[in-house]
């Protein structure tokens, strides 16, 4: 959460004049804000809800260029797993003291409330496998501001593509920029 998916994904799209899809806005733009969904239906109804959003979003995307971003739970959904079998994954790569300023005022994330840091942290360890799971591309966004991020993810996805398209003609490999 907060490590920029959503930032840097919208510039990305914008560069390469591609659809750009961010599923929590897709949530809220059906259901509401995630907040109140928590709050009110708890995190499995959100859970359901988001692993829909994602797969219209995906769905809506094939054969068009498009950047999707995700919630930062959303990978944890089996459906959703598979789905992203058929996608360029890229993981933005992060820690704690990165994101520190930025969730300290944060009040949207229901999963941050309280300890907000020592939240993130404990749920960044149970995810971060499963990230580097389904990861094809892993980008280091600990320093640059989002454009800088924007221009080496662009620059690593052309090189992604370069290297793969002699190989094989879907992604097939993960690749870690720093
Ligand atoms: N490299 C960066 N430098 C400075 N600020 C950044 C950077 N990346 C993101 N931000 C800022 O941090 C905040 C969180 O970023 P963003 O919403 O893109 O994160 P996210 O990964 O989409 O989070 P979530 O998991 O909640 O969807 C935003 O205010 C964004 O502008
Ligand atoms: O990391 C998470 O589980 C979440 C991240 C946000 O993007 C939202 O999808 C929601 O707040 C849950
Ligand atoms: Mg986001």
């Amino acid at each position: 959460m907060a490590v920029g998916k959503s930032a840097i994904g919208r510039q990305l799209a914008n560069h390469r004049a591609a659809t750009f899809v961010d599923t929590d806005d897709l949530v809220v733009g059906q259901h509401g804000p995630i907040a109140e969904i928590f709050a009110s239906r708890g995190e499995p109804a959100f859970r359901e809800i988001e692993a829909r959003a994602v797969a219209q979003a995906i769905e809506q995307s094939l054969g068009n260029s498009a950047v999707i971003s995700l919630g930062g739970g959303a990978v944890l959904d089996s459906g959703t797993q598979q789905l992203l079998s058929r996608c360029m994954v890229v993981y933005l790569e992060c820690d704690a003291a990165t994101v520190a300023e930025r969730i300290a005022r944060n009040s949207v994330r229901p999963l941050l409330a309280g300890d907000a840091i020592g939240r993130w942290q404990t749920l960044f360890a149970a995810r971060k496998p499963v990230y580097e799971r389904l990861a094809n591309l892993v980008l280091d966004v600990r320093s640059g501001t989002v454009p800088e991020l924007t221009r080496r993810l662009e620059n690593a996805l052309q090189e992604y593509a370069a290297e793969t398209a002699a190989v094989a003609p879907m992604p097939a490999a993960t690749k870690k920029v720093d």
